[in-house]
């Protein structure tokens, strides 16, 4: 098959593009790589990402790292409806506004606080320092808010009344500090809706990728994380 996607639905931008190929009708071929068991260091996966990380995209034999430049990168190749990535020179200027801001924003911010409370714990066994938490935490809250109040401000979506590749980035990253036991919703009703909406237009495909972000969120909360085994 032509299309390959390489992935972890444990991993934030491994969701959006699962859900972007299955909501746009992309077929593709799934490749698992696991990254509890180390699979993305096997020699083998190197040659698709030297940089040892999940996802890529092989089409055709073209390799291709990085999630936003696969996502407009699929929206070149394949016809997709326009509010995905529009064509309009002012509309598409809007979503890589959010594209550029969410990197060292809810990027940076949500995955390093499930790093620090969850992740690292889990993995070392030991539990985080409240300090390193609490700092994390402020950073992450302080840019959910920004979420809330500017960018979620007066409008359905992130970038417009419309659905965006924006959209599926910017939930799939809220979604994550679930996990360790933080709910974004919390207070934010903004947020809480146009999750929803997200969900809602992007579903089965949403629930199924985040299906362990679920099931570690419903199961595991309030355990500390450094005394799991196992996700
Ligand atoms: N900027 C990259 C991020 C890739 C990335 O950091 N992937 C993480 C999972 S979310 C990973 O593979 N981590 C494994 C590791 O660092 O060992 C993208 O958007 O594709």
């Amino acid at each position: 098959m032509g299309l390959k996607l390489y992935y972890d639905l444990m991993s934030q931008p491994s969701r959006v593009l699962y859900i972007f190929l299955k909501q746009c009708k992309i077929p593709f071929e799934e490749h698992k790589v696991v990254l509890k068991k180390g699979e993305h260091f096997m020699p083998k996966y190197e040659e698709i990402n030297p940089f040892q990380k999940v996802p890529a995209l092989e089409h055709n034999g073209f390799k291709l790292i990085e999630s936003v430049a696969i996502l407009r990168y699929l929206c070149r190749e394949f016809k997709v409806d326009d509010h995905w990535y529009p064509i309009s020179s002012k509309n598409q200027a809007r979503v890589d506004e959010y594209l550029e801001w969410q990197h060292n924003n809810t990027r940076l911010h949500c995955a390093t606080y499930f790093l620090v409370k969850f992740l690292i714990p889990m993995i070392k066994g030991k539990p985080a320092r409240p300090e390193n938490v609490t700092k994390c935490e402020g950073h992450m809250i302080e840019c959910l808010d920004q979420l809330e109040n500017i960018w979620l401000k007066n409008k359905l979506f992130l970038t417009g009344d419309k659905i965006s590749i924006a959209d599926i980035v910017g939930a799939c990253e809220v979604e994550q500090p679930r996990m360790a036991g933080f709910d974004p919703r919390e207070g934010r009703p903004q947020l809480t809706a146009w999750l929803e909406r997200v969900a809602e237009e992007t579903n089965p495909h949403y629930d199924e990728a985040h299906k362990y972000v679920n099931q570690i969120a419903n199961n595991y909360l309030g355990i500390p994380p450094h005394s799991l085994s196992k996700l």
